[in-house]
């Protein structure tokens, strides 16, 4: 702290404060509000932000006081002050019409670099994106996604403003809870409502189940679907007896939990906010018919979304480029861009990790208004900063890894080609980086994030997570660059 003694004094007299050889400055953090002057500096590997002048801001913001000035530590409380006078720190809304990007940040030190990748980029960041499987398997809280992005935005003096999704979020309390810390996105995921499965039984069969249906719903579907012909853009739909009642009997409960969630939740919010529908985590694929029906149904009952992830055909694979046929992926993107712009909202792309062979596809007919979801991409590029800087950590956390997979397959679907991964002991620490760039291994350290974050040691001490955070602190302009370099890489071949 006493280092800190003459950022204070210079703070004090207005000169520029820079780098010495114990404290790094984040000069773009400067500011000088209302007779305030603030600083964020880090120290022995802690980031500060330290302040100098008098008034509510001063005040109010919690810290050691040193001389005429205070230190104050990158806690939840602090944020909440900069958030009530620095606007910019406050997550927002993007509505429908500019491409939005998320840039899901397990570690809660990406943002920086995510910052630097979207500057010169049609995009607005959605730079807190955590889903709750995300922040149980990290131990980490809603609250420490959003303390993670606000610092950053102040670290990196970005005014540009940032968005804050609840990620795949299923149950009311965590939806109640998001709402209150401040989200500014909700990514509704409805899979637990979408039974698997009917795609594959006979008419005689789904004739059956929709007859158990009450009376009413059934008419209701009846009437607003058969022998009609929506005009959707360039778009014919009609629906025969049995597509109807698939879908019907995939998307009813599922489109009952939206709307009770809308009625409930969203419509009441008095601040602008992104609702995103997300149908893509089961393994019922949306057509672009059943995207449709959905869509038509959610209008209709006065639902508005911003965006809607459907499952596209293929596979999306966490970590990886796109599986499966192209030329039909794109001809049914097609449609789905037409009927997203129809209804006026972006479509959206979940697990948008790596999927350099269809971005142009997206590009092409999403015309730069679509939103993507990156995450794990972020966390493998973290990984490559430690394989390179730190190349035993790096060692023992792919072995690890390797030992512990089964347990992660509990929550990713991935069909790693385990035969791909050369045997650790046969590659040189020079070439360890080079297991980013193998799918298996990707994916292998991609799904294990949490169970390498989380370990313990026999005495009950991290295993892994300090040193790793730690060595990406030391090399924090290395994963900037990595970050720029690989996100950089999506976002131009996105068009964006
Ligand atoms: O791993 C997760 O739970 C999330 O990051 C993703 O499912 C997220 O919604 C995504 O699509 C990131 O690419």
């Amino acid at each position: 702290m006493e280092k800190l003694k003459s950022v204070i004094e210079q703070l004090e007299q207005g000169k520029v404060v820079s780098n010495t050889e114990n404290v790094k400055v984040y000069e773009k953090s400067f500011k000088d509000h209302e007779h305030v002057r603030l600083l964020m500096v880090k120290t022995n590997g802690n980031r500060y932000i330290v302040t100098v002048g008098e008034g509510t801001l001063f005040d109010e913001l919690q810290g050691k006081n040193i001389g005429n000035g205070k230190v104050c530590p990158l806690s939840h409380e602090n944020r909440l002050v900069l958030n009530r006078y620095f606007d910019f720190t406050v997550p927002r809304a993007f509505g429908t019409k500019i491409a939005t990007m998320g840039l899901g940040d397990r570690l809660g030190i990406a943002s920086p670099g995510h910052i630097e990748t979207i500057k010169g980029h049609n995009v607005k960041p959605i730079l807190a994106q955590q889903s709750i499987r995300e922040l149980s398997l990290t131990n980490r809280t809603m609250n420490d996604m959003l303390d993670a992005a606000a610092f950053a935005v102040f670290q990196e003096g970005y005014e540009g403003g940032y968005g804050a999704d609840g990620d795949h979020i299923k149950q009311e309390s965590d939806i109640k809870i998001a709402l209150e810390l401040g989200i500014s996105m909700l990514t509704l995921d409805c899979s637990d409502y979408i039974p698997t499965g009917i795609d594959a039984k006979s008419l005689e069969e789904v004739r059956t189940e929709f007859e158990k249906l009450p009376q009413d719903i059934q008419e209701y579907y009846n009437e607003r679907y058969l022998n009609q012909i929506f005009d959707v853009n360039i778009l014919s739909l009609s629906f025969d007896e049995e597509t109807l009642i698939k879908y019907v009997l995939e998307y009813n409960e599922a489109l009952n939990y939206m709307v009770y969630v809308y009625n409930e939740y969203i419509s009441k919010l008095d601040r602008n906010f992104d609702f995103e529908i997300s149908i893509d985590e089961t393994e019922t694929v949306t057509s672009p018919m059943a995207h449709f029906f959905v869509a038509n149904e959610l209008t209709s009952k006065g639902v508005k979304v911003n965006s809607l992830a459907p499952r596209f055909c293929g596979e999306f694979q966490k970590g990886i480029d796109y599986i499966g046929d192209v030329e039909q992926f794109e001809r049914e993107l097609s449609e789905h861009a037409l009927i997203a712009e129809y209804f006026g909202y972006k479509l959206s792309i979940h697990s948008g990790s790596d999927k350099f062979k269809v971005f142009p596809i997206i590009a092409k007919y999403t015309k730069g208004v679509v939103h993507v979801k990156t995450a794990g991409t972020n966390w493998l590029e973290a990984v490559r900063v430690i394989a390179k800087t730190n190349p035993d950590l790096y060692r023992r956390m792919h072995a690890f890894a390797l030992e512990n997979l089964d347990v992660a397959l509990k929550y990713y679907h991935i069909t790693p080609d385990m035969d791909t991964i050369v045997p650790l002991d046969s590659v040189s620490d020079d070439n360890l980086a080079d297991y980013m760039n193998n799918d298996a291994a990707r994916q292998v350290l991609h799904v294990t994030y949490g169970l390498i974050l989380t370990a313990k040691d026999e005495n009950g001490a991290p295993l892994f997570k300090d040193e790793f955070f730690k060595t990406l602190d030391d090399n924090e302009d290395e994963y900037t660059r990595a970050l720029v370099l690989h996100i950089g890489k999506h976002l131009e071949t996105l068009g964006l």
